[in-house]
C-alpha cells in the first residue's frame, strides 16, 4: 500500500509532505533518502511529516535529503501552516517541531507569516564547539592573510546557521565548494547551515545557502532569518529587510518589541502523489 503525499515548495525550497495526523509514518534514514532522490525517487530538499501534537495543532517532523532528522525548517513549516489552515478553516495555527512551537498565519497574496521565535545568540545555544562572540566569529576560509571568507555571524533559528557577508552574490561552484567544508567544520558539532549574505541596500539583502544534509537550495526559511539576524547585529542592515533568495523572495521582520522573528513568504502545492515505501 502507497502513501500519499503533497509535493510542495516555499521560495523554491521543495518538500515531500505526508499527513501522519492518523496513520504514523516513520520512514528510516535510508527510506527518507530514497523518496528525496532526485534521480530514483520524488525528489526535494526535505521530507515533512505532519503528526498529532498534544499542545499544538500538529508537530512537523523534518528530515533533510540526506537522510538525517532535523529540528526544524523555516519553508516548511508555511507550507504545513497553509495545508493546516487549509484543512481546519483556521487563519491562525501553532505548529510544534523539535526546534520549538511556531504560530503560522495568513498573509496578503495568499502567502503565509510564520513566527519563528526569538533568535538563540549564545555560543552554547547555536552550538559552538568553543566560546566565541557570535556576532562575528574566529572562522576563515582561504589563505590566512587574504581568506576569501571570514568572521561570519553564528545564530541558530531553532536550527544551526553560520553567516558570511560577501562584497558579490557567489556563484553555484564556490557556495558547494566552500558550504560543504564549513558544513562539516569541527567548530559546529551538530554540523551547521551556511549562508552568504549579499547586503544590497539596509533592507534588502541577496542570499544564497549551502543547507546542512541538503546541500545548494533555492531557498531557506530559517537561513534567511539568521542572515537578517546576523546582518542586523553587525549594523549591515536594519531589522526589517527584504530577502531575495534564488526561488524567490521572503519578508524578515525581527520585531522590536518581542524579539520574535517573522517570515512571510509563498507556498505552492507542485502536485499530489503517492510513495511506493
Ligand atoms: N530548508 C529549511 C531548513 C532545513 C533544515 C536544515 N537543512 C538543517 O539541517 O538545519 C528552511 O527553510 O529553514
Amino acid at each position: 500500500m502507497g502513501r500519499p503525499f503533497l509535493k510542495m515548495n516555499g521560495a523554491g525550497n521543495d518538500f515531500v509532505v505526508v499527513n501522519a495526523l492518523e496513520t504514523p509514518f516513520a520512514p528510516t534514514a535510508e527510506q527518507a533518502r530514497a523518496i528525496a532522490d532526485r534521480t530514483t525517487g520524488e525528489g526535494c530538499d526535505q521530507l515533512i511529516a505532519i503528526e498529532p501534537s498534544g499542545t499544538a495543532d500538529a508537530f512537523m517532523r523534518v528530515w533533510n535529503a540526506d537522510g538525517s532528522m532535523v529540528e526544524t525548517c523555516g519553508n516548511a513549516l508555511r507550507c504545513v501552516g497553509w495545508v493546516l489552515m487549509e484543512s481546519t478553516g483556521k487563519d491562525r495555527v501553532l505548529i510544534d517541531t523539535a526546534g520549538g512551537p511556531t504560530v503560522a498565519t495568513r498573509a496578503e497574496d495568499g502567502q503565509v507569516r510564520v513566527d519563528m521565535g526569538a533568535p538563540r545568540l549564545h555560543w552554547t545555544e547555536v552550538p559552538l564547539a568553543e566560546e566565541m562572540d557570535t556576532r562575528g566569529i574566529e572562522l576563515q576560509v582561504g589563505p590566512i592573510d587574504a581568506p576569501l571568507l571570514h568572521t561570519p555571524g553564528a545564530v541558530s533559528m531553532g536550527n544551526p546557521h553560520v553567516v558570511f557577508f560577501v562584497s558579490e552574490t557567489p556563484d553555484d561552484g564556490f557556495v558547494r565548494g566552500s558550504g560543504s567544508l564549513i558544513e562539516h567544520h569541527p567548530l559546529f558539532p551538530e554540523g551547521v547551515n551556511v549562508g552568504f549574505v549579499h547586503a544590497l541596500a539596509p533592507d534588502h539583502i541577496r542570499l544564497r545557502v549551502w543547507e546542512r544534509g541538503a546541500g545548494l537550495t533555492k531557498a531557506c526559511g530559517t537561513g534567511a532569518c539568521a542572515a537578517l539576524v546576523a546582518s542586523a547585529r553587525r549594523g549591515v542592515t536594519d531589522r526589517h529587510a527584504t530577502v531575495d533568495v534564488d526561488g524567490g523572495r521572503l519578508r524578515i521582520d525581527w520585531d522590536e518589541d518581542t524579539g520574535h522573528v517573522f517570515m512571510t513568504g509563498p507556498i505552492e502545492v507542485e502536485r499530489t502523489g503517492v510513495l511506493a515505501l
